[in-house]
């Protein structure tokens, strides 16, 4: 649906993000936007998975889950991040119910390779009919990175791709990954735009590097004819009055850039 905005908040910005940030995410759902939230927290659970003596590697950018991690993954993901974020939410008066993958069978998955990785789980469906019903109700879903496995545990994925794929199977007709720095950053400066073929280039060269690169492959993996755009921003500056700021994504040079989709919302 074209009214649908996935935002995915980083765990780089989790704890920075200001009250501006919520009280946009309210005047979205005025104007009649269904904001759905996606978020991550890479470094909490780092910082947990540390303070337990638990050990983890990170292969590809995804982190190594043993079952040991995985709980740990799942209490902060969703035991602290998603509850501190939806309580946030609702205190603005955005009327938000935190989940994650198990509720309601939200986001299943296969193992992606568990002698590789252990529990971390490609996504292969989202329970979208859940979803709508939350958004035809006017509450927003928050939604932490976990899926859930045919074998009945708790897997972990990587935040960036779950976003991308809930965009993809609700029909968003926007995606944003709100994150600590303004956007693609090159040659000192912000690029205010990039397609397939720039980004590429960029990554070959080292520009794109680290935690940008599961954004950017979500992002290119989800564009599509309904999803044009991607955008990629800074936390507390995406979303504000004047439309959406930040590094845009797009399929080709030749796509028209029509701002209007951005603006009116
Ligand atoms: N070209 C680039 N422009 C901006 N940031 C980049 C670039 N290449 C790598 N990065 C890194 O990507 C980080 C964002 O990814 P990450 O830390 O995983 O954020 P999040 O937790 O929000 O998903 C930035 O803080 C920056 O260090
Ligand atoms: C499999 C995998 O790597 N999962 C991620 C999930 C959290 C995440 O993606 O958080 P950010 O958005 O803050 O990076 C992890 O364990 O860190």
């Amino acid at each position: 649906m074209h009214d649908i905005v996935v935002i995915k908040c980083g765990g780089s910005i989790i704890d920075r993000l200001s009250d501006q940030f919520f009280n946009n995410i309210r005047q979205l759902q005025r104007r009649g936007v269904k904001p759905i939230i996606v978020h991550g927290g890479g470094p909490a659970i780092k910082n947990m998975l540390e303070q337990l003596d638990v050990p983890f590697t990170f292969i590809d950018g995804l982190r190594t889950t043993s079952a040991e991690a995985i709980d740990v993954v799942e209490m902060v993901l969703s035991g602290h991040v998603n509850n501190a974020i939806t309580r946030h939410m609702n205190a603005v008066g955005v009327q938000a119910t935190g989940l994650s993958g198990s509720d309601a069978r939200l986001i299943t998955c296969v193992p992606k390779d568990f002698q590789t990785y252990g529990y971390v789980g490609d996504v292969v469906n989202v329970n979208t009919d859940f979803l709508e019903n939350l958004l035809h109700q006017h509450i927003v879903p928050v939604i932490a990175p976990i899926a859930v496995g045919e074998d009945g545990n708790s897997y972990n994925v990587n935040a960036d791709t779950v976003a991308g794929n809930i965009a993809e199977a609700m029909d968003a007709g926007k995606l944003i990954f709100v994150t600590d720095v303004p956007g693609i950053m090159h040659d000192g400066g912000l690029l205010p735009s990039a397609t397939k073929a720039d980004i590429k280039g960029l990554i070959d060269q080292g520009v794109i590097h680290g935690g940008m690169i599961p954004k950017v492959k979500a992002a290119l993996a989800c564009l599509s004819e309904d999803l044009q755009h991607v955008m990629i921003a800074d936390a507390n500056q995406a979303i504000s009055d004047a439309g959406f700021a930040g590094t845009m994504i797009r399929q080709t040079e030749e796509a028209v850039v029509d701002d209007s989709t951005f603006s009116n919302i």
